[in-house]
Order: C-alpha cells, then structure tokens, then sequence
C-alpha cells in the first residue's frame, strides 16, 4: 500500500511560500492502475515528483509498505519506475540494445541466461519483441512510450511511474498504451500511476484522481466521476472546475472522501473474488515487501557505460567523420609552417673579422637566422597547443550536457555517478592519447622537433588532456550543450592571446591570468625541452618569460585533477529539468 499523508510541495516565490502540491492524502493498495488528470499547470508532474522523491515534500508523510519514505529513505531504485515525458533511449541503439543496456545498469545477474530471460520477457510483455533490432531513431511516438516502460520494467518495480506516456500519440497508440499499462498493473501486484491530459479510457482505470491547483478535488471510480462533478461528459470536468475555488473542491472532497473509498475497497474485493487480483501479495491485509533487486556493482556499470559508448560513437558516422577529419588534417595544418621551422641558425663565428662593419653584419645575419627561425618554432609549437587544446574542447563539450535528462533518469535509477564519470574519463582518454600522439608523431616525421621528442609529446598529450577535462567539467556543470559548447569554445579562443605567446602580455595581467592558462604551460614546458641553440632563438624573439618544465607539467596536472573534481560534482549534482 502506498500511503499519502497530507502531503504538501512548496516552494518560495518573491518571499512567498506557494503550495504546488497542496495538503494530498490517498491511499493506493497493490495492483491498482490510477490515472492522474487536471488542467494543465494543477501539478500533476509535481505530485508524481513528490511521490517518486524527485521533489522532498515539504510536510506531511509518505509511506510505502509500512515503511515512511521520509524518515527511512525513499524507494530503492528497484523498488519503482518512473517514465519520465523525455526518451530515455539512445537514438542509435536497437531497441534491444537499449534494453540490454539498462538491464545491466540496474540489475544484478547471475548468468547471461538470465540476463537473457529477463531482456526477452520485458520486450514479450511490452510488444517489442518482433521490432527488438529496430533503431531507436526510427520507432514511431507509441513504440518509443513503450521502449520508455521496458527499460523502467527490467527492474520488475513494484510501483511504476508515468509522466503523460499517451501525449502526442494517435488515437490508436493512446489506445494500446493505457491498456498496456492497465496489463502491467495486473500483474505481481503492480501498483501504476499514471499522469495524463486525456480523459478517454477513463474506464480502464482502478481509480481516477483528479487535481485542481495542487489540492484533491476527486479520487474515486471512475464511473462515479460524471456523477460527482454533475455533468454529462468527463470533457465538461475541466470547466466545472474552474467554477469553483481550489479550497472549496478540496473541502467537497474531504465531506466524501469515506464514501468513494468505500466504493473503491467494494471493487477491490469483487476483483479477488473474480480472481482478477491475486490474494497472495495481500496477506492479512499488509503488505509484504519482496526481496529488492540488488543493483550492479560499480565495474559493471562502468563497462556496460563505456561499451555502450563506443557503440554510440561508432553508430554515429558524423562524429567518427569529424574525429578522423581533425586527427588527419590539424597535423597536416602544422607541418605546412614547419618549412620555416627547419632552417639553420648560423653561429658566430670564432674568428675575428677584418673590420667593425663585417663583425656588426655578422652579428645582425645571425640576429636575422635567430629571429626567423626562433619565431617559427615558437609559433609551430603554440599552433599544435592550440589545435590540442580544440581537439580537447571538441571531444568533450557536449559529452555530459548533451545526454544529461538520460544521465539524470539513469542516476535515478541507480546509476553510480562515479561509474558514469569513469566511463566518460576513459572513452575521452582513448581519443585524446590518439589525437595528442598522432599530432607529435606526424609532425615530428615531416619536419623533426629540434629537442626532447618525448617531452614535447608529453606537453601536447597534457594540454589535450587539460582541456578536454576542463571542458568535461564545463559540460557536467551547464544546464544545455549549447551552453557547454559557447563556453568551450570561449575558453579554447582566450588561450592563445592569454598564453603569451604571441605577444607579452602586461605584468598585472600575466600574474594573474598565467596560472590557469593550459596552452602557456604546455608551450612553455615544449620550448624549454628544445636544443640549447634552438632555444636560445626562441628565447630571443619572446618577451614572455618562460617556465622550468617540472612547474609546467606539474600546472598542467593540476589543472587535470581540478577539472576532473569539478566533473565529478557537477555528475553528482542533481539536475531534473
Ligand atoms: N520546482 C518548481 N519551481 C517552481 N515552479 C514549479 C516547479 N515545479 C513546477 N512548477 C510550477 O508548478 C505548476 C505545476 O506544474 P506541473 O508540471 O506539475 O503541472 P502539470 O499539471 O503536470 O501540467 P501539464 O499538464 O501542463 O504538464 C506549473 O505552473 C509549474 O510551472
């Protein structure tokens, strides 16, 4: 039995408390199928919110089994499904992979075979089965509502909650979903709540609530709800209630509440006699929990993450286009310049010259070689910090913004932020060691780094690797990818004028902008493994103050670690819409 006591939502508006969800109290026993209807804004979503634990109620009491969700913990993640209005379905995947992939994230298995089992029976139960290698992208409105119940039913929940599953969808498809639905709620004891705008199949509900401004105007059979309201047509619901006060509907309701409830517990054991509810999940009149399905440990849904990931990324020809595009032409884009790069640099001569005019146009040659060759090698090493450093936006911008409402659900469900973010860490670092070695091995064939190799390969791996987690952190903190992107992008543009590089930036700026320039520290840390001369020429056509190399890499691991912290709280941090 699910118990509302007086339950309240509120929230705070120009100083003012607001009831969204306004002193509730119901009663809903096992295997009940209860829709939830009102005009639009009563706060349907809000009450299921408030019931599932997306929104802490702010007074009152809910109890689930004898059990109160306020003082001993919500649901357990197995315990419930909640279908939100979004698809909680990767485009590209099969409708079998989906529900393969959230199988594995919430429940524990002891053999493939049951595994298996249970991935088949769910698509059986939904009629999915003969569409099961059918890309999400392709399924129509109805199909992809009853992907959306697969994957909450894998967990097998004793309560499902679901968020306007039947808007958008043809008569037809409105049609096969309730009755759906009305057959989840048939069996194990199921209790399913269902929040819609339409008031057609009213008849195959247990129990119709209806909401007015956050407080109970009705909650009784459906038959009787014409009758309670006094009209013709359950379309005429809406108006009616707009004659009325909140208050004075929910004070109605209250005078009758006894009365309906009486009507509801008739039906209730006319059903069991019928044999249409099992007697056995009600024994002597309580409520028995089952066992909760244990969920996956945190390496099994880290590998289930990273596989599905990289399915993902394969499946998506654009993205895996653009990658190979980037990887092959940055490098290219680099090793034009390196012409410049690759020139001698004369030395002074031991000998005296025969007069002073020789000497000054000795010293002013080499000056000229220094200066040539120093500026092109100092440029060619910031382009390749630069391009890295897109690379690394690129990579990971959108990565959490742009799935976070399935991130958020999947959370909900279980999901280990921890294992999430791992997964994502260890997909983005297969691209950037790829990205960063490719670009220090290509360039350095066409036109070889006059210094350290593997010391220059680590600055490029380190400046892809800071940005990339730096814009990870960006994307698990903003609320859109479009914002994640903007503010990558941003980011990736300041680094070049920031760095230095290019022209010496004044001292109370340098000061305070240097520490977390990524592309300074990479370039400055490349620059100092270069040969004595060749870093003499350098040295000579900058005005920027370089470096030692363990403060470089030591800057640009921090600025690793501090990003990936930011990451893993904005992972933590809930973010329902
Ligand atoms: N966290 C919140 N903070 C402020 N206002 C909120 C919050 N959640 C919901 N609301 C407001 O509460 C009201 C009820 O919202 P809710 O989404 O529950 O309505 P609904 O009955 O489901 O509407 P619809 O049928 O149009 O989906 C709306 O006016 C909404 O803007």
């Amino acid at each position: 039995m699910l118990e509302l006591q007086d339950v309240c939502f509120t929230i705070k508006k120009s100083g003012e408390s607001i009831n969204l969800v306004d002193h509730v109290s119901l009663d809903i026993p096992k295997g009940h199928f209860m829709a939830i209807v009102g005009p639009s804004g009563c706060g349907k979503t809000t009450l299921l919110k408030t019931i599932a634990g997306l929104n802490p109620e702010s007074a009152g009491a809910l109890l689930w089994e004898g059990r109160n969700l306020s003082q001993e913990g919500d649901f357990s993640p197995s315990e419930m499904g909640y279908v939100p209005q979004f698809s909680i379905a990767y485009d590209p995947l099969t409708v079998d992979e989906s529900v393969e992939a959230a199988t594995r994230l919430r429940v524990k298995y002891d053999s493939t075979e049951e595994l298996d089992d249970r991935i088949d029976k769910v698509l059986e139960e939904t009629g999915l089965a003969a569409i099961s290698d059918r890309p999400v992208k392709v399924l129509s409105g109805g199909q992809k509502r009853r992907l959306g119940l697969a994957m909450e039913l894998v967990s097998n929940p004793k309560i499902l909650l679901c968020d306007e599953v039947t808007s958008g969808l043809d008569p037809r498809s409105e049609r096969e979903i309730v009755h759906l639905l009305h057959d989840i709620s048939r069996k194990e004891g199921r209790i399913v709540m269902s929040v819609t705008h339409s008031l057609a199949h009213l008849e195959l509900y247990d129990s119709i609530l209806v909401l007015h401004e956050g407080r109970v105007a009705y909650h009784g059979p459906p038959e009787k709800l014409t009758h309670y309201f006094s009209v013709k047509d359950s379309e005429e619901i809406y108006p009616r209630l707009a004659n009325q006060a909140p208050e004075r509907w929910q004070a109605s309701w209250l005078k009758h509440k006894d009365s309906y409830y009486a009507m509801l517990v008739e039906e209730r054991r006319s059903r069991i006699e019928r044999g249409e509810l099992s007697v056995k999940s009600y024994p002597a009149g309580t409520d028995v929990p089952d066992r909760a399905t244990d969920l996956p440990g945190f390496f099994s849904q880290f590998a289930t993450l990273l596989s599905r990931r990289w399915r993902i990324f394969f499946r998506d020809r654009g993205q895996v286009f653009l990658q190979l595009a980037i990887l092959l032409c940055f490098p290219v884009l680099v090793t034009l310049f390196s012409d410049k790069a690759s020139g001698n640099i004369r030395r002074y001569s031991d000998r005296m010259q025969d007069s002073v005019y020789e000497e000054i146009q000795e010293q002013q040659s080499v000056r000229a070689d220094q200066a040539k060759v120093g500026s092109a090698i100092s440029g060619i090493i910031m382009f390749q910090v630069v391009l890295l450093a897109l690379m690394g936006s690129n990579n990971s911008a959108r990565e959490i913004a742009g799935e976070r409402p399935i991130y958020e659900k999947e959370k909900f469900a279980g999901l280990r932020p921890l294992a999430y973010l791992s997964s994502k860490v260890a997909f983005l670092a297969c691209l950037v060691i790829a990205q960063s070695l490719w670009m220090a091995l290509f360039v350095n064939f066409f036109g070889t780094f006059r210094g350290e190799f593997v010391e220059h390969a680590s600055f490029l791996l380190l400046i892809n690797a800071s940005m990339t987690a730096i814009c990870l952190a960006i994307s698990s903190l903003m609320r859109t990818a479009e914002q994640a992107s903007l503010l990558s992008i941003y980011l990736v543009g300041f680094q070049l004028p920031l760095s230095g590089a290019v022209l010496a930036l004044p001292e109370h700026i340098e000061a305070f902008t240097r520490p977390f320039i990524s592309a300074y520290w990479a370039w400055s840390g490349s620059v100092e493994a270069l040969q004595s001369q060749v870093h003499g020429a350098v040295k000579s056509v900058i005005d920027t103050s370089l470096s030692a190399q363990e403060s470089c890499l030591f800057t640009l691991y921090v600025h690793i670690v501090v990003a990936l912290v930011l990451a893993w709280v904005g992972t933590s941090r809930p973010q329902w819409e």
